[in-house]
């Protein structure tokens, strides 16, 4: 690949702030330790460097192929054209991008206008690839493999906190559920209109789980605190029949706790907003929430306005899955009992806790749960120890007492969300779910966490990354068999790939003797502490087998440090025990199981159910169901049922529905759906290149791009790869064998052509496939070959307009002498003859006046010589006969000083009551013409009046000719037409 080094190649250089930034090579030399390159950025930043194919900068694609809308395209496939892509495609607007058969979404952060109907509409029945990417490509995508075989589909859904999962999957499940008719709505927060009631309560879900488990975080206001998985169930004729859903690991932690500018679960807050005075009073609750301890600790207090109207929209998302008034007061009934909970009044006296008697909050807690106050309070500050021989009843301090205090909260929200999700599934699904033995397959979404890594990360990491883990498995798997699929069914000769996956990191944290069962050992001791956890953890997997996975922190004893494929995430131990064992004292569990609280009661039983295989008992269901269940095991750990089975704890119930989930999808075509934060600030069209990068890397994106780098990345059909680059052959010969359809013929030519060594391509069946970086050459070549080709086409086409311009003018001008000529001479004809006219007219006058005068002297003759006799001359105001002569005699001296004669009366000048001349109508045309390319406005017309036509001897020129001559074009001119 060295030989891409050239001067004018484009590259990428690294850089502290920005990830990569684009350059150009300036010069280029051979040395000892292969080349020596003078890169300059376009900051105008000159750097120096040296080394091979493998230490140079990476090389960057041709303009042409770099927004492709599928990365996958491109010829040169490395970490920042990956980047470089998604940022151009984001900078245009234009969230979604391919990469192969994963689809990238960037978060937009401000609605977009990308989910209309007429959308949703263009996206039915099209393939991947006839539009641009979208997420209801990769549904519809779904939609029509399930209706080809019926075999189920899986969508998947990952990112980190914020990069719009949970929209996403909406909106899939949207366009999935939605009846495609033209009355769709896909409005935010309204149900489709004209969905039927199974695709109302699947909409429904959302704001009820968004409710339950969704919280405002540091990263995202409506942060989803839980994994789920929404199977949609379809008929014989792909109608859907059902739903069901599945969720993973609920964040238990924030119930009792939540860090600065976070809050609890939007449930809390939006009773406190919603509930009427009367029911508020009712529970001891008040609009202004911040008087509850589990409500203040992220230092709200104002009410929000939104979680007035939310609460509106679950109640009625509540109604729809069938959850009516009375059940719906119970459940508020609960979430009150929870909030007084933690701010039952724990002391300290000496060494012992201790809860005043009539504890206020306490007795509305008791009130609401159902549960004997004497007895709770006993119970939670003091402890029971059964031995082999006795119970031993020891004090608690404050800080343990508190701690009891806030499980049993964690307890009763985590079973009062596992009813809920039993309550949707139940209503989504029928009674036993018989929905699941009516359909004949399923289209899933899953909408999980992403990897996390923060400056602390705890249990909750460790597991999100587990789960993360395990799906990384399964998305190498999936791209890795891809490729791998498609090089035997295209029959080419391929050696096996070899990539490093990520198979000892799972086992690492779920192994024999790996973390979870270490961490399920310990946490069953009853001594068991998490220093005591690390002791174990270290000296059992600070192996040399270990090496590359399993770390001990230099700086921190009480931290292991786990290479996740993303990278390297140190946990701290504290909590790791209590949080895997998740108990609430049996003592406890005895006192609200037996509660006068029906509806705790019901609560209680169906997550205990769930957890000790409740929904097997519809056993005979589930083996005539052809749907798999993406996981059946309760979020909830504790139970004082079986004291003699093993208590599962939270990592091992996680552990095994991950377990369950994993089994299903390797049953089911994946799709995935990678979505991307693209800053910190959830600001609009904002795109941080180092954030975006570590997502790529931690969604796995680059790593599949190593994969399909390690084989051959650009697969071309034969004909699009004919059609685009026949160009570079022969030119006669390249579209004749397109006529000809001898696509496979072109790609030959077009390889010895572009000198493509023999290693570096394959003929397959009807794929050409090339090795990486071939294609971005051969691209090259034909953008060289498309430059000269336009250069030489507007140069020519420049020739041949600048020749009809020539043309043109010429004949324009001639056109306009020839005419010019025609009027000057029409004109002087009209004149030529009025003046012939005037002339004969005063001789005729004259000869009658004559004649007259030879009459009256003939009659004086006759009268005897009374009157004086002429003497002959002419007077000269009458003017001679000569001089008339002389003035229309044009080879004279005076040829143009002919005169018209006035017209006007001799007083005043004016015209008497007469029309004009034909000489007076020719000026007046002539001064209203304008020529076209005057645009001054015509002078005055020239009237007898005005005297226009003075008569000086040369007036026959004076008043018309100078208006012509001030009109006329010039002539020889062609300023007009050259323009
Ligand atoms: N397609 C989109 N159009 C407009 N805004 C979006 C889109 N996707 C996400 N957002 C914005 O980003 C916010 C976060 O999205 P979302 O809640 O889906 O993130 P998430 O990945 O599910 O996060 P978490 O893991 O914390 O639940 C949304 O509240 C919304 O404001």
């Amino acid at each position: 690949m060295t030989t891409a080094y050239s001067v004018g190649a484009r590259v990428f250089l690294e850089d502290p702030e920005h990830g990569w930034i684009p350059a150009e090579i300036s010069s280029c030399k051979a040395s000892a330790d292969g080349l020596t390159l003078v890169v300059t950025n376009e900051g105008g930043q000159q750097t120096t460097v040296t080394g091979n194919a493998s230490t140079l900068p990476p090389l960057r694609n041709p303009p042409l192929l770099e927004a492709a809308d599928d990365l996958a395209t491109l010829s040169i496939l490395n970490e920042p054209s990956i980047l470089h892509g998604v940022q151009s495609r984001y900078t245009e607007r234009k969230i979604y991008t391919f990469s192969g058969s994963v689809l990238l979404a960037v978060n937009p952060f401000e609605p977009v206008p990308l989910y209309t109907p007429e959308i949703v509409k263009s996206y039915i029945g099209r393939r991947r690839g006839e539009l641009e990417p979208h997420l209801f490509a990769i549904a519809e995508d779904a939609f029509a493999a399930m209706s080809l075989d019926g075999h189920g589909q899986t969508i998947i859904v990952s990112g980190e906190s914020g990069a719009g999962k949970t929209e996403s999957a909406k909106l899939v499940m949207r366009y999935i559920a939605a009846p495609k008719t033209p009355t769709l709505n896909l409005d935010k927060n309204s149900f489709i209109e004209g969905a039927s009631l199974v695709e109302q309560q699947i909409q429904a879900t959302n704001p009820i789980l968004e409710a339950f488990g969704n919280a405002k975080t540091t990263r995202n206001d409506n942060s989803s605190r839980f994994g789920k998985y929404i199977q949609l169930l379809f008929d014989t004729n792909r109608h859907i029949v059902g739903a069901r859903v599945r969720t993973y690991l609920l964040e238990r932690s924030r119930l009792t706790y939540q860090a600065q500018t976070e809050r609890n679960y939007h449930i809390f807050y939006q009773i406190c907003a919603g509930l009427r005075s009367e029911t508020l009073e009712e529970l001891g609750l008040e609009a202004d929430y911040s008087k509850f301890h589990y409500l203040n600790q992220g230092g709200f207090s104002t009410v929000d306005e939104s979680d007035r109207d939310k609460f509106h929209a679950m109640q009625t998302a509540l109604r729809i899955i069938g959850i009516d008034e009375d059940r719906q007061q119970s459940i508020f009934q609960l979430l009150a009992a929870l909030l007084h909970l933690g701010d039952i009044n724990v002391t300290q006296t000496r060494s012992d806790a201790a809860i005043e008697e009539d504890d206020p909050s306490m007795a509305r807690a008791m009130e609401f749960l159902g549960v004997d106050p004497v007895n709770f309070r006993k119970w939670t500050v003091k402890k029971q120890i059964t031995t082999r021989s006795e119970k031993i009843v020891t004090n608690l301090t404050a800080p343990q007492a508190v701690q009891v205090r806030d499980s049993i909260t964690r307890f009763v929200y985590a079973c009062l969300f596992e009813w809920l999700v039993f309550s949707i599934n139940e209503s989504l699904a029928g009674r036993y779910g018989d929905a699941a033995t009516r359909a004949e397959t399923y289209i899933g979404v899953l909408d999980i966490y992403g990897f996390e890594h923060f400056d602390k990360n705890s249990f909750e990491q460790f597991c999100i990354n587990y789960a993360n883990e395990k799906l990384q498995h399964e998305f190498n798997t999936y791209v890795f068999k891809l490729s791998q699929d498609e090089y035997k069914a295209e029959k080419i000769s391929w050696t096996l790939i070899e990539f490093e996956d990520n198979q000892s990191a799972i086992d690492l944290m779920e192994g024999k003797i790996g973390i979870l069962s270490l961490l399920d050992e310990e946490s069953r001791l009853p001594l068991g502490t998490d220093a005591s956890f690390l002791q174990k953890l270290n000296a059992q997997l600070d192996k040399p087998a270990n090496k590359a996975v399993y770390k001990m922190p230099k700086f921190a004893n009480s931290a292991f440090t786990v290479a996740h494929y993303a990278l390297d995430v140190t946990y701290q131990v504290d909590g790791f025990l209590e949080k895997n064992r998740d108990t609430v004292p049996e003592e406890h569990l005895a006192l609200l199981t037996s509660s006068s609280n029906p509806f705790l009661r019901e609560v209680l039983d169906v997550a205990l159910q769930h957890r000790e295989g409740g929904d097997e008992t519809h056993a005979a269901d589930s083996s005539i169901s052809k749907i798999p269940d993406p996981g059946r095991t309760s979020l909830v750990a504790t139970t004082a049922r079986s004291t003699a089975v093993k208590k599962p704890t939270l990592g091992s119930i996680f552990k095994s529905s991950l377990g369950t989930l994993m089994e299903m999808l390797r049953m089911t075509q994946v799709h995935y759906i990678r979505c991307i934060k693209p800053n910190q600030h959830k600001k609009a069209w904002e795109f941080s290149s180092l954030l975006v990068l570590a997502q790529l890397r931690a969604s796995g994106v680059l790593e599949t791009i190593r994969i399909s780098t390690a084989g051959y990345p650009s697969r071309w059909k034969f004909e699009d790869f004919a059609r685009r680059y026949h160009m570079l052959i022969n030119w006669r010969e390249g579209p004749s064998l397109i006529k000809r359809e001898q696509y496979k013929r072109i790609c030959v030519l077009v390889l010895l052509k572009a000198k493509v060594d023999k290693s570096q391509h394959q003929f397959g069946e009807t794929k050409l496939f090339l090795r990486t970086g071939v294609l971005a050459n051969i691209e090259t070549s034909r953008s060289d070959k498309l430059n000269a080709v336009q250069f030489f086409q507007t140069n020519f086409r420049r020739i041949i307009v600048l020749r009809r311009l020539a043309s043109f003018r010429s004949t324009v001008v001639a056109i306009q002498s020839r005419w010019r000529g025609a009027v000057a001479r029409r004109q002087f004809r009209a004149v030529k003859e009025k003046a012939r006219q005037e002339a004969e007219a005063a001789k005729a006058r004259k000869a009658a006046k004559e004649k007259a005068e030879r009459e009256a002297r003939r009659k004086a003759r006759e009268a005897g010589r009374k009157t004086p006799v002429s003497n002959g001359t002419s007077t000269p105001e009458n003017g001679s006969p000569g001089k008339i002569r002389r003035m229309f005699s044009f080879g004279s001296k005076e040829r143009s000083s002919l005169t018209v004669p006035d017209i006007s009366t001799p007083e005043t000048g004016a015209p008497v009551g007469r029309r004009p001349s034909r000489l007076e109508a020719a000026a007046k045309r002539l001064s209203r013409r304008s020529w076209y390319e005057d645009t001054t406005p015509a002078p005055a017309v020239s009237t007898p009046s005005n005297r226009a036509l003075s008569p000086s001897p040369n007036n026959f020129t004076t008043p018309i000719y100078d208006q012509f001559m001030k009109k006329r074009p010039p002539w020889n001119s062609s300023t007009n037409i050259s323009r």
